[in-house]
């Protein structure tokens, strides 16, 4: 939970985020300004203060131990090297000063012919050790500090991909996991070690405290009280800050998302061809500078206010060290008390009431380091929806490949519309289906789910009889090789590319070689320079770029390289020429036997040489057969092979 119990307040019940009001959902068009924060309300009265304020420090400090086990996992042997000298360098200034009083009264006693110099030279020898002793300290602080910080960073971002690696795809989708993931990555590397150095501060000066205090309080009870009251005011004021700023983080991130957006369309290759023809490029840098204004203005209050409230409040601990430091004077004066008495007492006063200070600056600092760190927890413990079940069922080692859809519906998350609703249908072992149907039928999502990327809101889809929940996903997924719509174009080598089908042949070049020409891609890769070794995409040096139907033949050779029992391509030919296509489905028998094999086309030349036909119309199946039965039947998918034939021929 978020100390401070604003987070129930904004994330709702389940966790969830409300959508932010008027805020233009791309960037691209409508206001540029964002609500401002919706921060927790105040608290009123001075019970309810308290009562914040003990919720803050249970919240902080039961974020400890976990930022100590992520440390701890960074790296055992630098965290407790900085908790030593910590415990160190948390006495050294009580030696300081107590050496400086010692000091102050040898010189007066040789002044006075009561000492020697011999022991002035020994004080000043003490002094340099603690003097050094103080230089090393820092210095291993420094050298630790960093060092813990670069193991704690790749820590983080180590668990931040491995647990992004497991989780569903839907979570991916949502614009506020998103802002989630953002944060867990940008933000929270660098929250624990800060959380952490204010957590040894906060030891470190408490030992200084302590050891001061005992002093302060022999000389006068009031000075001491004085000295301990007087930074209060600012640790309010900065905690309440601390917390406002994590509030205007989070809130920020949808502002910096399209600002992230709008910087991608200019800066991406991808986009410059399309972005300078319709001479979209100044237009987007406008809506990109003025989003960074709202940005910058709010950010702007935010600093401002905070530090000339801290400094205000800073004042008065101001008044109260000058006030001490008079008091003490006058007491000399008087001859209560000796040089080397004021020394002390003067570098006592002055260093409880930094340690009082450097207690609560401390503090708030762990209750702002908490709030970004709870989003990583949060993100962390986000737990992945579509999981193996509690004691999976073994897949066989040869899957028949016998499929049956039972009455499946389903709505992508956050949508009301069905995508798919009540989809029945079987496919026989070793057979080759063609799924046909408009955009937006569902074809497309029925790969998905058969896939188990997404489980159905009803029903159930059978593989060799059994239901695939029963299976665990990431077992049955390796019993299916596909091809989808949006392939990804690795910016790897060619045998890199096609190689990561099957990790465990990702080195077996003969394999690769024959996935590839499988797919009609041998001929253009052995034209490369390096050939299977060359490197495609821009992004490295002498990286080739391939055409989008040369490209797509990687992902084929890609989805061929795996040999799985049920294969699944979306519109695998879609940017191929008419030459390839035509090509790739004589081949088509050969590579799909003993499979079963389900693609998507939109081509009729193609679809008909599958053995059934799967015609969905708005998330149904409105036919299912062979192309003959289809044709004889005269309804839908007659008409659309006909108007593409009429097309063809006329
Ligand atoms: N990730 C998603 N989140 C929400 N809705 C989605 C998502 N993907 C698809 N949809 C919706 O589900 C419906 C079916 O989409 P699907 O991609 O399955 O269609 P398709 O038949 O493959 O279309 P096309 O021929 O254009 O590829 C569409 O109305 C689409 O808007």
């Amino acid at each position: 939970m978020i100390p401070g119990g604003g987070a129930e307040l904004f994330f709702g019940r389940r966790g969830r985020r409300r959508p932010p009001q008027s805020v233009p959902d791309s960037g691209l068009t409508g206001p540029v300004d964002i609500p401002e924060a919706a921060q927790p309300p105040e608290p009123k009265d001075l019970r309810s203060r308290f009562a914040r304020m003990r919720t803050s420090i249970v919240g902080t400090v039961r974020g400890l131990p976990k930022v100590a086990r992520l440390t701890w996992q960074a790296s055992p042997a630098l965290t407790i090297l900085i908790a030593l000298v910590t415990l160190v360098s948390g006495l050294l200034p009580t030696v300081t000063a107590y050496l400086a009083k010692i000091l102050l009264d040898s010189v007066v006693a040789a002044i006075q012919h009561r000492g020697s110099t011999g022991d002035i030279v020994r004080i000043t020898l003490y002094q340099f050790a603690v003097l050094a002793a103080t230089a090393i300290t820092s210095a291993i602080t420094t050298i630790t500090q960093s060092l813990l910080q670069e193991r704690m960073t790749l820590t983080i971002r180590n668990q931040v991909m491995a647990h992004a690696s497991k989780l569903h795809l839907a979570y991916f989708e949502g614009s506020e996991s998103y802002d989630m993931l953002r944060q867990a990555a940008q933000e929270a590397p660098s929250r624990p070690l800060s959380m952490m150095t204010s957590a040894l501060g906060l030891i470190r000066t408490t030992i200084t405290f302590a050891s001061m205090i005992a002093l302060l309080v022999s000389i006068s009870p009031l000075l001491a009280l004085v000295s301990l009251l007087a930074p209060i005011p600012a640790f309010i004021s900065q905690s309440r800050y601390g917390s406002r700023a994590f509030w205007l983080t989070f809130l920020m991130s949808p502002i910096k998302r399209r600002m992230d957006y709008l910087s991608s369309l200019v800066t991406t290759d991808q986009y410059a061809k399309e972005t300078k023809l319709f001479g979209l490029g100044p237009y987007f840098v406008d809506r990109f500078r003025k989003l960074g204004q709202v940005a910058y203005e709010r950010q702007r209050k935010l600093t401002v206010n905070r530090n000339v409230a801290a400094t205000s409040w800073g004042l008065l601990s101001t008044f109260a060290g000058s006030a001490i430091a008079l008091y003490i004077a006058l007491q000399a004066v008087g001859g209560q008390l000796t040089l080397g008495d004021l020394a002390l007492y003067t570098a006592a006063a002055t260093s409880v009431q930094t340690s009082v200070s450097g207690l609560f600056t401390a503090f708030s600092g762990m209750y702002e380091n908490n709030l970004y760190l709870d989003t990583l927890y949060r993100f962390l413990h986000t737990e992945p929806e579509i999981v193996a079940p509690a004691r999976p069922r073994p897949l066989p080692s040869t899957v028949d490949g016998h499929i049956r859809f039972e009455s499946v519906s389903f709505s992508y998350p956050g949508t009301d519309e069905p995508a798919l609703h009540g989809v029945s249908f079987e496919i026989r072992p070793g057979e080759t289906v063609a799924v046909v149907g408009r955009n937006g039928a569902g074809k497309s999502t029925l790969f998905k789910l058969l896939c188990r990327l997404y489980d159905p809101t009803a029903g159930r889809i059978l593989l060799d009889g059994v239901d695939i929940r029963e299976y665990d996903p990431d077992e049955l997924r390796t019993r299916i090789s596909a091809m989808f719509q949006d392939y990804v174009t690795y910016q790897g080598t060619a045998a890199e590319n096609i190689g990561l089908g099957d990790l465990n042949r990702l080195t077996d070049r003969e394999h690769i070689v024959d996935s590839a020409r499988r797919a009609g891609a041998d001929e253009r890769i052995s034209r490369l320079p390096a050939g299977y070794d060359s490197p495609l995409g821009r992004w490295f040096d002498r990286g080739v770029a391939l055409s989008g139907g040369e490209w797509q033949k990687i992902a084929l050779a890609r989805a061929f390289q795996r040999e799985a029992a049920i294969l699944i391509l979306d519109e695998p030919t879609s940017a191929l020429d008419a030459q390839a296509e035509h090509e790739l489905f004589a081949r088509l028998a050969t590579l799909a036997s003993g499979r079963t094999t389900l693609y998507i086309s939109h081509r009729f030349s193609t679809v008909r040489q599958a053995e059934r036909i799967l015609l969905l119309d708005h998330g149904k199946v409105a036919e299912y057969g062979t192309h003959e039965e289809l044709m004889t039947a005269e309804a839908g998918y007659a008409e659309l092979f006909t108007l593409q034939a009429q097309a063809y021929l006329g």
